[in-house]
């Protein structure tokens, strides 16, 4: 067991009002967390300031509260009647970030972090895979949860610092000296990521997501450009893909900075995929790199994951192994979970795919990627997330219209919201759709249509096991139920 924290408040670096310096052996976000010694992080909310609960935190024990000007202020009244310390920062989340590191202390030597729109679990679960094959205890940590030599759930793709240090510091007790993970935009905004130490930093693409959150798409993509203005050190390197309009202004951020640099796509760039041929079971590249010539199979589909290997490669190469060894490993790499995952086979030949798409872009990318090997109709099922970004939803409908042959729109993850409007907005890009709010029945009927040389695409659920309606977590899994709907359409079932 990792050994239990004891740690003075100055030993942090932090300076309470007063100069009080209580001894801490825990750190915690949420009030309903707190135990007797620990550092509450009473954090400005999107709904609520948390130096709301600092009187809740303190009935629990807190011996410190860490908090804004505008938090001191809300919690001064709980305050003066506790004895816990006061530490007020002009920009609490930042300094909650860098305190959790220090308080934490561990991290797996090397760690890389991945951001843009699409691709981060790819690329993160790609670059595990190649340190795996190396010989090498590694992990990577996002939306799939930990995974690889060490495996532990998460609820968030970049969770919040707290959590964040104490799997880190677990992980390395456990021996893990390599992790890969994802860098979410809220995660990047709520600099989550500050107080981690990165060798290398990858960016894969920049498209429509989440302008709930940032609002603009100026404010997200100046929340994702921050792994490279800000996280990522100047003696790191940044990998960048150049197939996408903004790998020239991430070049630019990293070039500012004095970071290495190694450009990764398929026109002029140190990694480049030169060419590329698919077939039934995955696909044949050929590959430069610094101007020597490589080729190596893929067993993956979807032309994409070819950009997301490549630039998994780049990032082990900028941790420091050796090119050809790298380049060695990538006919190992296996399917990432719920990403252009072949689910079920029907007698017919018929195939039906699980993907994460979740977004206009990426819908129509796995689409694409599908309809070449396609004889038949391509079958779309597309839905979308409620308390998401709701100008996505027609975008994605239409991306399903122009990318297959017949659509159905179901239900995803309809959360607070009312499903019915979710769908309406999602077919207002896709009118000619079949509408099937249950997404059980939504497969099933799907899979009905497929004839001899169909393919189905499921989107956006990839790996999730739930359906998540109101708070309520519902059981469902995509893959599974297009088994149970194949084995009852062929009769399997009773
Ligand atoms: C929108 C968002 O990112 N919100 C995050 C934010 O919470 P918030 O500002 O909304 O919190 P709030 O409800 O206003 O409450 C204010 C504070 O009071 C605290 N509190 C609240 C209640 C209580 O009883 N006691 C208490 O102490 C809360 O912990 C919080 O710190 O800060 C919290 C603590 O750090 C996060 O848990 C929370 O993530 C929420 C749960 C969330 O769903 N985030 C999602 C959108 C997210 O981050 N997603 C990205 C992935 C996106 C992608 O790429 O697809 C991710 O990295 O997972
Ligand atoms: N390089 C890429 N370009 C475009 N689309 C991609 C790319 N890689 C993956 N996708 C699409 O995005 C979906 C999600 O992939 P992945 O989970 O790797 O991305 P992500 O950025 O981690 O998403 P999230 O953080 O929201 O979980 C895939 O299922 C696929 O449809
Ligand atoms: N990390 C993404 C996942 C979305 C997946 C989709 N199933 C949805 O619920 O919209 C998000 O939270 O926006």
């Amino acid at each position: 067991m990792v050994t239990p924290i004891s740690i003075s408040l100055k030993s942090l670096g932090l300076m309470a009002v007063g100069d009080a310096n209580p001894v801490l052996g825990s750190m915690a976000v949420d009030s309903r967390e707190v135990r007797p010694g620990c550092l509450f992080c009473a954090m400005p909310g999107s709904n609520i300031h948390g130096a709301t609960f600092v009187k809740a935190a303190l009935a629990k024990g807190a011996a410190a509260i860490l908090t804004d000007p505008e938090g001191a202020l809300i919690a001064a009244e709980a305050l003066r009647d506790g004895n816990a310390a006061l530490v007020v920062s002009e920009t609490p989340r930042e300094t909650m970030a860098r305190t959790a590191a220090l308080f934490f202390g561990a991290q797996p030597k090397t760690m890389i972090a991945v951001t843009g729109t699409n691709g981060k679990t790819s690329v993160s679960t790609f670059v595990r895979q190649i340190w795996n094959e190396l010989d090498i205890e590694a992990v990577n940590l996002g939306t799939t949860g930990v995974e690889g030599s060490w495996a532990a759930p998460l609820n968030h793709t970049t969770p919040e610092p707290i959590t964040l240090h104490r799997t880190l510091k677990q992980a390395a007790f456990e021996g893990i000296t390599h992790a890969a993970m994802e860098a979410s935009s809220h995660g990047l905004d709520q600099r989550r990521l500050d107080g981690v130490v990165l060798k290398a930093a990858g960016f894969t693409n920049f498209t429509q997501d989440h302008l709930d959150y940032h609002e603009t798409f100026g404010a997200y993509f100046d929340a994702k450009a921050g792994l490279f203005a800000r996280v990522l050190p100047e003696d790191g390197t940044a990998v960048i893909n150049m197939d996408d309009a903004h790998g020239v202004d991430m070049v630019a951020i990293a070039t500012v900075r004095g970071q290495g640099l190694i450009t990764v796509g398929r026109t002029s760039a140190d990694l480049q995929l030169v060419a590329q041929r698919m077939d039934a079971t995955g696909q044949d590249l050929r590959f430069s790199y610094l101007g020597k010539t490589y080729q190596t199979r893929l067993n993956l589909l979807g032309a994409f994951q070819a950009d997301n290997v490549m630039l998994a490669a780049a990032l082990v190469i900028a941790c420091g192994a050796k090119p050809d060894h790298v380049f060695d490993t990538l006919e190992h790499l296996t399917t990432v979970r719920g990403r252009m995952q072949l689910a079920a086979t029907r007698a017919n030949g018929a195939a039906v795919f699980v993907d994460y798409a979740h977004t206009p872009d990426a819908v129509s990318t796995a689409l694409s990627a599908m309809r070449p090997h396609v004889m038949g109709r391509l079958v779309a099922i597309v839905g979308a997330g409620g308390d998401r970004d709701a100008g996505k939803r027609p975008l994605m409908g239409r991306a399903a219209a122009e990318n297959s042959d017949v659509v159905f729109v179901t239900d995803d993850n309809p959360r607070s919201e009312d499903p019915a409007l979710i769908r309406a907005a999602v077919m207002e890009g896709c009118p000619e759709a079949t509408e099937v709010g249950d997404r059980a029945e939504a497969i099933l009927r799907a899979i009905d249509t497929l004839g001899p040389g169909d393919a189905l695409l499921i989107a956006g659920k990839g790996h999730e096991s739930g359906q998540i309606v109101g708070d309520d977590v519902l059981p469902f899994d995509d893959a599974e139920q297009a088994s149970v709907a194949v084995a009852a359409l062929e009769g399997r079932l009773a």
